[in-house]
């Protein structure tokens, strides 16, 4: 069986010394005194009564009320923090001897850090500050460490590195990876592999306590910089993404918000399958998002983004024709930088022409002239944004002729000169040119020879709006809003930023793009402009980059976008999601084409790939059994992999038919919820599973092409435990 189970008490992987303290009873006794002192502390944050029970919808009305309710905030959130802490408190420990000491302190580590009430002694240290660094950073290669303190760097000797698991306040196990003086410890991290064994549900997990050195330098890159990972399958990306939020919220807590930090993930199923990390890690409030969801915004009402379910099926489909060919392109095109540049010279034009070449007349013998407003449009506002800078200039002319009708006579001939230039103001107004994102955007797609359907010309919604109208005798209210791709957005956006700005509230201070080997140049330019202080995390593996019409070959296209000093580039290369046998049948597929580094599994050994031809009447049924099979030997989350959404229905039905609970999931999906699911391979980047059944693996739905192969090599990458793959008549040239 899988499933590994702990006994309470075991102590399995340091050499026995004589002369040390019996592991197991030193931390039983220690967690002892700890878990007294949490529940002490919990008692009396409990027992602090106040005004607001936590309820922040209350609306605090006098100053100490709002000083109250700062107060509950904090309490509760020290009672959440506890209440969590009670469960784990620590994971685990470093004696550490500073060079200007003469003994090691034992250093407890734990996701939050606390001190005893009445000692005032730190009890645990939060993983995130400097001295726990060393937890991580080291490997037990010599017997020195170090952390940068705010005092310069600190050296000292490592006495002992352990291992120790906490499940609802009891100790379930002690393992030291290394022992100062002793030899013969296992090179393998014991405590990682144990972990890594363990059988996973619907959501992906904090590793605080295994972080390994590699991953650790990623999470504690400086703030200031834009980092980009490229990471093999399942080397912890996504995680180590989240877990260097959190750190960097610990660190810089004075200068970064939860609130302004953003993350891009590719939908919102996988949005639902990472939302446990942060709150596991004491963090909220951090907005988490599609890229499209977040464009949308403030683009408002002008465009209606089209469902993208039809297009991935023919794009993902097995049969490629040219029209498919030439919206790739053109999309690959939408997304690059000479587009940007398209963009930018049209911005440059609108600019050019949007000041009427007129002078302005409010009446006969009044005189603005062109020049003068020109130079208020060229010179005094030119720091505004294109949209601001008219709204500023036409203001000023009024204000000017407002001023001018003051100095006029007064009574009724004013009157009659103000209605004139009220009317000659509009007219002058309407002569301006208009700087929206959507009216550019046109044009620059006219002057491509690209076209954008409207709701109406694509028969989605407009005409069936207006067969109602006609059949009601009422007037169509609704106006048909152009359609727009995905790969449209980012240009629009551009446009939008370069028109109107950018509000208060989406500017960030951090930015984390998941999957971004399916970004294209001109939507990180465009983050760019949101993010002010370019501090980013950007990370994504370019083995699975499926969406090749709008991503990116190589990282260079995106470290050129940022400073060489102001950007770092990290790799990551082992992957600690599957088995060595899953790993290296992975590693085959991939590795036909150039320019793919192969995946380095941590050694845990599991069973062989399976590879099994079927009759195709058995096709279904087969992958019925195999499920069946699978969760029989103990997977909890099995998925079946389809090519695209159409083929899964059968799957899907097959495995209703044999009594299997089963979710089918499509693009639409919002959640995850583990257990059975079938889905097509595109769906199931970013996920993971137990076991994972790749069907219709044949050389009609697998060519040996570079496409293909990723596509492949993203739905076997996805296995833990167990990786079946099932085929009828030729086998994929893949395999
Ligand atoms: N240091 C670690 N300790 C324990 N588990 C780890 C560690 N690093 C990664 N993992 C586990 O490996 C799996 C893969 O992690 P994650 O999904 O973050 O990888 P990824 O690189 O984003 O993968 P992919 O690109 O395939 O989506 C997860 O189950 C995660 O918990």
């Amino acid at each position: 069986m899988l499933n590994h189970e702990v006994e309470t008490g075991t102590v399995p992987a340091s050499v026995p010394d004589e002369t040390r303290p019996d592991p197991v009873v030193e931390e039983r006794d220690r967690l002892q005194q700890v878990l007294t002192s949490i529940t002490r502390q919990l008692e009396k944050l409990q027992s602090i009564s106040t005004q607001f029970d936590g309820d922040d919808d209350v609306e605090a009305q006098t100053a100490d009320e709002v000083a109250a309710q700062a107060v509950e905030r904090l309490r509760a959130e020290q009672v959440q923090m506890m209440t969590r802490a009670r469960h784990e408190p620590y994971f685990g420990r470093l004696d550490f001897e500073a060079a200007d000491e003469n003994a090691p302190t034992p250093l407890y580590i734990g996701k939050f850090g606390l001190e005893d009430d009445a000692t005032g002694d730190r009890l645990v240290i939060d993983w995130r500050a400097p001295v726990a660094s060393m937890f991580y950073s080291f490997t037990g290669q010599g017997d020195t460490a170090a952390y940068e303190s705010p005092d310069g760097t600190i050296e000292g000797r490592v006495y002992l590195k352990r291992n120790i698991a906490i499940r609802n306040s009891v100790l379930q196990r002690v393992v030291d990876s290394y022992v100062r003086g002793q030899a013969n410890l296992p090179v393998t991290d014991e405590f990682l592999l144990y972990r890594l064994t363990e059988h996973k549900d619907n959501r992906l997990r904090d590793i605080v306590s295994t972080i390994q050195a590699e991953q650790d330098r990623i999470i504690r890159a400086e703030r200031n910089l834009a980092i980009v990972i490229q990471g093999v399958a399942g080397s912890g990306k996504t995680t180590v993404a989240l877990h260097r939020l959190a750190y960097l919220l610990y660190q810089y807590k004075e200068k970064l918000r939860a609130e302004r930090m953003i993350i891009f993930a590719p939908n919102a199923m996988f949005l639902d399958y990472i939302s446990e990390v942060l709150p596991e890690l004491g963090v909220g409030g951090i907005r988490q998002t599609t890229f499209a969801a977040w464009a949308m915004e403030p683009l408002g009402d002008t465009v209606k983004l089209r469902n993208a379910k039809r297009r991935l099926e023919r794009w993902f489909g097995i049969v490629e024709d040219e029209a498919v060919a030439r919206e790739r392109a053109i999309a690959q095109r939408k997304g690059s930088l000479a587009f940007a540049a398209v963009l930018d010279a049209h911005v440059r034009a609108c600019e050019e022409n949007l000041v009427p070449s007129q002078d302005f007349v409010p009446w006969e013998g009044a005189v603005l002239k062109e020049t003068v407003i020109r130079s208020w449009y060229t010179a005094e506002y030119r720091h505004l944004p294109l949209a601001q800078r008219k709204a500023r200039v036409l203001a000023r002319v009024k204000r000017w002729y407002e001023m001018e009708l003051k100095n006029q006579v007064s009574g009724q001939a004013a009157s009659a000169l103000r209605k004139t230039a009220s009317q000659r103001y509009r007219s002058y107004a309407a002569k301006w040119g208009d700087p929206s994102a959507l009216a550019l955007y046109q044009a620059v797609l006219a002057d491509e020879g690209m076209e954008m359907p409207t709701e109406d010309a694509a028969g989605h919604g407009g005409n069936r709006r207006k067969a109602a109208a006609s059949r009601t005798g009422t007037r169509s209210r609704g106006h048909s809003r152009p359609l727009v791709e995905t790969e449209d957005l980012a240009a629009l956006l551009y446009l939008h930023v370069k028109l109107h700005g950018i509000d208060a509230e989406n500017r960030f201070d951090h930015v984390v793009i998941d999957e971004a080997q399916d970004f294209s140049p001109l939507q990180i330019e465009v983050l760019k402009a949101h993010c002010p202080t370019g501090s980013f995390t950007i990370l994504g593996d370019l083995a699975q980059s499926i969406h090749t019409y709008q991503g990116i070959s190589s990282w260079d296209s995106f470290l050129e976008l940022f400073p060489k000093d102001a950007s770092r580039y990290f790799q990551l290369d082992v992957s600690y999601r599957s088995t060595t046998e899953i790993i290296e049948f992975a590693n085959r597929i991939i590795t036909r084409f150039p320019g793919f580094i192969p995946a380095r599994p941590v050694f845990r050994s599991g069973d062989p790939v399976r590879v099994d031809e079927i009759a195709a009447d058995d096709r279904f049924c087969a992958a019925a059994q195999a499920v069946a099979e699978l969760q029989q030997q103990g997977a909890n989350t099995v998925a079946v992999l389809c090519r695209t959404e159409a083929d899964c229905e059968p799957y899907y039905r097959a495995l209703a038919d044999a009594g299997i609970d089963a979710q089918q999931i499509d693009a639409s999906r919002q959640q995850y919820h583990g257990g059975v699911s079938v889905l097509p391979v595109y769906l199931a980047k970013g996920l993971e599973f137990d076991a994972v059944v790749i069907v219709d693996a044949d050389a009609l739905h697998y060519r040996e092409t570079a496409s293909d192969a990723r596509l492949l090599y993203v739905g076997c990458t996805r296995a833990l435990h167990h990786l079946w793959v099932q085929y009828s008549g030729k086998p994929s040239p893949l395999l």
